[in-house]
């Protein structure tokens, strides 16, 4: 497993402006999109292209890059995974979009599912899990449990930020999941937020608190 930490300028300085105490709906919801974007860049760079014959504007054949094979599907992971679908859709128009809930109780920390819509032939598709908080992993563990018991064998997270234990969790349990993210914190806190953090991304996207 790789985990990659994004310290592209465009990407650190939009992290920073969603840490602002004060950021508002607004602007969280664009940043986070715009991050999902970037990210999406990056972890889509491995992907193999082909060589394929086009006919070109002056008539002639010419050789140009597609990408090969694989078809992508973007996995979001309710609520808050869908602040970053726009970003990753704008990139990869014609993905499929496999949608699923979870939900972490907030006594115990464990995940609870509550729906899962997973695109056709997922056995063939390269899975883009978004989510804007890696924090004890064990949401994003729940879904790629859920895709890989459907066939799925080719998994990456993309996550604004992502919490060294969270990190630790996925390794172990699924150690070909790669992981992208804008930052890797320091800790979470003893009720499981991640510091420094952005603090309930679901909340600040929806404007619920
Ligand atoms: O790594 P974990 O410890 O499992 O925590 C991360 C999960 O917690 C948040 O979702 P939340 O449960 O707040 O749901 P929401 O998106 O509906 O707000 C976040 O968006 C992740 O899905
Ligand atoms: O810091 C955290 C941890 C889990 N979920 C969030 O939204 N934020
Ligand atoms: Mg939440």
């Amino acid at each position: 497993m790789s985990v990659y930490q994004i310290k592209h300028p465009l990407v650190q300085h939009k992290l920073g402006l969603l840490r602002e105490a004060n950021v508002s709906t607004k602007d969280f919801r664009e940043l986070t999109s715009e991050i999902g974007n970037l990210l999406t860049y990056e972890a889509t760079r491995e992907l193999s292209t082909e060589k394929v014959t086009i006919s070109g504007w002056t008539g002639e054949d010419i050789e140009v890059q597609r990408i090969k094979g694989k078809k992508i599907t973007i996995v979001p992971i309710l609520r808050a995974g869908l602040g970053m679908l726009d970003g990753v859709v704008d990139l990869i128009p014609n993905a499929k979009i496999s949608v699923v809930g979870l939900y972490r109780d907030e006594e115990t920390l464990q995940p609870v599912p509550y729906f899962d819509k997973v695109a056709a032939q997922i056995e063939e598709r390269v899975a883009l899990i978004v989510d804007p908080m890696l924090a004890t992993g064990g949401t994003f563990n729940a879904t790629v449990d859920l895709l890989k018991s459907k066939g799925c064998k080719h998994i990456m997270g993309l996550f604004l930020v992502a919490a060294p234990e969270g990190i630790e969790a996925v390794t172990s349990r699924h150690p070909d999941v790669d992981i992208f993210t804008a930052s890797i914190d320091e800790r979470l806190n003893e009720k499981g937020y991640i510091i420094p953090g952005l603090g309930d991304a679901g909340d600040k996207l929806f404007g619920t608190r």
